[in-house]
């Protein structure tokens, strides 16, 4: 059974689901924030479900040895280290739109609140102040928003923002003058928001190249009197840079929601009346709450139990309608790539793979990642299709994907090239009905081959006593032959031969059959066959 930690507060419908689903599930929210603990027994858990609080270091990864997913129930997964992970092999994956809507709400209610002081007001009235004269605020409409990041949160903010009759600019490189217009919104440049903008929120990841995008530069060129509001992350804003905006009175008001550092208990931006901040409390509705942790339990379950894939950052997904029809091509994928690994001892620069017919139709992405997994096994022993793509980046290798309609006799194939420095070799495989991976095609030759758990591979000029001398030296090294295939390009030609064996071929005969001067080559095989 399956076993999941919850290591932030959660919903408890996520711990019923995780039980409904037959995963075994530890509830401790404090743990994220106990890194030493969480340390010790993170070994024992094949998922850990969490929300920021917990931070997923290469550290925590290199002592999780059973993890297989982590999921973060929200959207930043900047608190976890993702190559770290993919690395290992193992999914991560967040849930994208189940607090869009309440982060959005967010970011309006502190465009309020910063405009009209409501907590310093609030603060002074509980006091018995009445300051009915301390405090003026500034009217929001026709005021300009500027929102930088437009994707899931940026553009509710934006269209909640038209509503309230402001003039809204956008500034997304990913962001087209379609979208803006169904939006609303002016598509402009950074330059331009900063210049125009009354208001700014960001809603943009923390990325190497988001961190800082509010600095003293920029709010140099902003407005006098800009407000500017953070529900996004933290590191987005240099908070020192804003306190001197604050400071000289450049900056107006600031909403801010994350903070640099998290939990921020001590923070200059304190000090200021006109920054309204609140604890990271972008996603903290019930009902956001409710459905983060709903989904996240239900794709952890999935994948887990069933070994569906979605909303994963570092694996294609796989819905768990196409995972029947996806396996054994996925397993058809890893076992090309396992062939050439094993018979290739030259660095690999480059891979074509190609999709011709139903296999062109289905999850190529996911059939990518099994063939490379297959590929790169031989030398990386501990890879998986997440961790696949990761490993042959690293290694500068060119991955291309060629898709087509049916072109033969088959429904569909897979094709596999691979260059080295000095050749190139090519094999394709199908699955027939009964979800069996074969191959086709190896070096040009058309043969059909089922694939064995313990294989002989040789190349050899078609010439009679080919089957004798392979035969002979079996026996003389007491390897029973299950089964037998040949394959030649015409008579005369290049061939050759695939043997099963009941057991690993021995390197003595390897050897005795690589001096020979009637073989070419001969490599050993194995394939996971289950
Ligand atoms: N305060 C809180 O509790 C919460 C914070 N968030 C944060 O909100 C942020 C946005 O979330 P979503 O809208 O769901 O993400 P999203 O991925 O839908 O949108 C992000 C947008 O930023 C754009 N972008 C990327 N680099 C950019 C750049 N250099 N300049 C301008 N735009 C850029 C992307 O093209 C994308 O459209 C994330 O950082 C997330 O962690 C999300 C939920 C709750
Ligand atoms: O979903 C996100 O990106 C958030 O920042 C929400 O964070 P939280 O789950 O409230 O710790």
């Amino acid at each position: 059974m399956a076993r999941v930690l919850v290591s932030d507060k959660l919903s408890p419908t996520a711990v019923q689901i995780f039980k409904d689903r037959g995963v075994e599930v530890d509830y401790l929210p404090d743990l994220g924030k106990d890194k030493d603990k969480l340390l010790e027994v993170i070994d024992q858990y094949d998922g850990l479900a969490i929300r920021s609080a917990t931070k997923v270091t290469e550290k925590l990864i290199a002592a999780a040895t059973k993890l297989k997913v982590i999921g973060r129930a929200g959207i930043g997964v900047d608190n976890v280290d993702i190559p770290a992970a993919s690395r290992r092999g193992i999914i991560v994956m967040n849930t994208p739109f189940g607090n869009s809507i309440t982060t959005a709400e967010h970011a309006i209610a502190l465009i309020f609140a910063v405009a009209r002081e409501l907590p310093e007001a609030n603060a002074s009235t509980h006091a018995g102040k009445w300051e009915k004269n301390r405090f003026m605020g500034v009217e929001i409409t026709g005021k300009t928003l500027g929102v930088i990041g437009c994707g899931n949160i940026g553009s509710i903010v934006a269209t909640r923002g038209v509503g309230l009759r402001m003039h809204v600019v956008a500034f997304d490189p990913f962001l087209s003058e379609e979208r803006a217009r169904e939006l609303g919104v002016e598509k402009v440049e950074l330059e331009e928001l900063f210049t125009r903008s009354d208001f700014i929120t960001l809603h943009t990841p923390l990325t190497d190249k988001t961190r800082g995008i509010i600095n003293a530069d920029a709010i140099a060129k902003m407005k006098d009197g800009v407000r500017i509001i953070n529900c996004a992350r933290g590191g987005l804003i240099v908070e020192k840079d804003l306190i001197e905006g604050l400071k000289s009175g450049k900056v107006a008001g600031a909403g801010i929601d994350v903070f640099e550092v998290e939990p921020a208990t001590d923070n200059e931006l304190f000090q200021f009346p006109n920054v309204v901040c609140t604890p990271h409390l972008g996603a903290s509705t019930s009902e956001a709450q409710e459905n983060v942790a709903l989904q996240i339990a239900e794709q952890m379950a999935d994948y887990l139990v069933r070994g569906a894939v979605s909303n994963a950052i570092n694996m294609p997904s796989i819905t768990a309608e196409e995972a029947p029809r996806l396996k054994p091509f996925v397993k058809l994928a890893e076992v090309l790539g396992a062939f050439v690994g094993q018979v290739t001892d030259e660095p690999i620069k480059e891979v074509e793979i190609l999709f011709d017919g139903a296999t062109a139709t289905m999850n190529t992405r996911a059939l990518m990642s099994a063939t490379l997994a297959g590929l790169i096994r031989p030398q990386v022993s501990d890879v998986n299709m997440v961790s696949a793509p990761i490993m042959v980046k690293e290694r500068g290798i060119i991955v291309s994907e060629v898709k087509r309609d049916k072109s033969g006799v088959f429904d569909g194939y897979i094709k596999l090239t691979v260059k080295t420095p000095s050749m190139t070799r090519t094999i394709a495989g199908t699955c027939f009905s009964d979800g069996k991976p074969r191959f086709i095609q190896i070096k040009g030759i058309n043969l059909d081959a089922e694939v064995g758990h313990h294989m002989l591979y040789t190349t050899n000029p078609d010439a009679p006593g080919i089957i004798g001398l392979l035969g002979t030296i079996c026996g003389a090294n007491d390897v029973n032959i299950a089964n037998f295939q040949l394959g030649r390009d015409r008579p005369g030609g290049d061939a050759i031969a695939l043997l099963y064996l009941d057991a690993p071929f021995p390197e003595k005969a390897l050897n005795d059959l690589r001096t020979n001067p009637k073989i070419a080559s001969a490599k050993r095989l194995q394939f996971d066959v289950n």
